[in-house]
């Protein structure tokens, strides 16, 4: 069977899997597309090539009987809308982050997918298929160097454009560390502050750039995380856990090293696109076989989702009162177990 795609949000990321779906992965093919901007929506379906029905908004896209799941890859305060009316069409739903900008948003999902009695909902937290995540979380839970005390993160764009706030930085940037770490190391975030070093002068006024953001964990772990979104050098992911025994390093990406004229080095990854293609590529694969398998997606939940916004929340919160925040999440539901 071929899983049938109705896309809503035909921007950067939205095209990215459209053309991955229908040229890269298989068992999924796209159907029907919508987006605000219905002039980009009809550009897609002629770049693609795509057999697909354009329509004027999700609530049509999703009636579409042919429509069996739903990729969401609008601006993020859409996503809980069309999510909610996905579920209750019964149709499963792939969601790019944040599931909702807000906690109750997110919970509002949860609650939906718990009432339609099977899980529905993927989120788009593409690091958990990453191989070297996924390699460095193996070494982890084979207890290699010990047990990890603390970690040190990097997450550094070489820029972004004017709409991006402070905030963002928090809720569109940190969200894939708050999500793949506490999975990482099997451990909760209990409390967070924010610091605020020497202000880059290549950051537009209104942003605080760079930022590091500290986490406590339940059982007392340190993980301290840089955002620095105008680094201007590359796409820069960095990762290392300080364990009792040892280190383990999230690997770089490989990549030629040219030896030339006394010098040495490779070229740098300038965007998110290339950096996690493969990661991409395997979690929208998952997604397909595992509703195809077992009825149900495998991947990132929508508790996922709602533990990514809480924690978010409070990151926000200690922004802007300098204090160190309690990161407060309500227990985990049997049915996400
Ligand atoms: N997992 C990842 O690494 C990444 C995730 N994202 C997430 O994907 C989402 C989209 O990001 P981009 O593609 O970069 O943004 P974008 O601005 O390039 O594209 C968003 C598209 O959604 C459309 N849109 C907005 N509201 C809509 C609505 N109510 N109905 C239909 N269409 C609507 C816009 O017209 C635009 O074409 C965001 O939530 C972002 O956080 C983006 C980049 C990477
Ligand atoms: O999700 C992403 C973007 O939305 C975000 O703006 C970037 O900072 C991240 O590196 C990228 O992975």
């Amino acid at each position: 069977m071929t899983v049938r795609f109705g896309v809503i949000g035909t921007g950067a990321i939205g095209r990215e899997h459209i053309n991955r779906i229908t040229n890269t992965l298989s068992g999924g093919r796209i159907v029907a597309v919508t987006d605000v901007n219905q002039k980009a929506a009809r550009e897609v379906v002629e770049t693609f090539g795509l057999d697909a029905v354009v329509y004027p908004d999700d609530t049509s896209l999703i009636a579409d009987t042919n429509v069996d799941a739903v990729l969401v890859t609008s601006w993020g305060p859409a996503h809980e809308g069309s999510v909610l009316k996905a579920i209750d069409a019964g149709k499963y739903v792939f969601c790019e982050k944040p599931l909702a900008t807000t906690e109750e948003g997110c919970m509002r999902i949860v609650e939906a997918e718990m009432k339609h009695g099977k899980r529905l909902v993927q989120v788009g937290f593409m690091r958990r298929y990453d191989s070297g995540y996924v390699q460095l979380k193996d070494a982890l839970d084979r207890n290699e160097a010990g047990e990890p005390l603390m970690i040190y993160c990097a997450h550094r764009n070489p820029d972004v454009d004017e709409k991006y706030t402070t905030d963002m930085a928090i809720t569109d940037t940190l969200v894939h560390e708050i999500d793949v770490l506490h999975w990482l190391v099997n451990d909760d975030y209990q409390s967070v502050q924010v610091i605020f070093p020497k202000r880059t002068k290549r950051a537009l006024d209104h942003l605080r750039d760079p930022q590091v953001i500290i986490f406590e964990t339940k059982t007392g772990m340190h993980i301290s995380v840089e955002v620095f979104v105008n680094c201007k050098f590359g796409y820069d992911i960095q990762c290392e856990v300080v364990c009792e025994e040892g280190t383990l390093k999230l690997p770089d990406v490989s990549g030629v090293v040219m030896k030339k004229e006394g010098r040495q080095g490779s070229t740098l990854l300038m965007d998110w696109k290339r950096r996690f293609i493969d990661a991409y590529d395997k979690e929208l694969q998952d997604f397909m076989d595992s509703i195809q398998a077992s009825g149900e997606p495998q991947g990132p939940t929508a508790w996922d989702g709602y533990i990514a916004a809480t924690t978010a929340d409070a990151c926000v919160r200690a922004q802007q009162s300098g204090q160190r925040e309690t990161i407060a999440s309500a227990d985990k539901p049997d049915f996400y177990a």
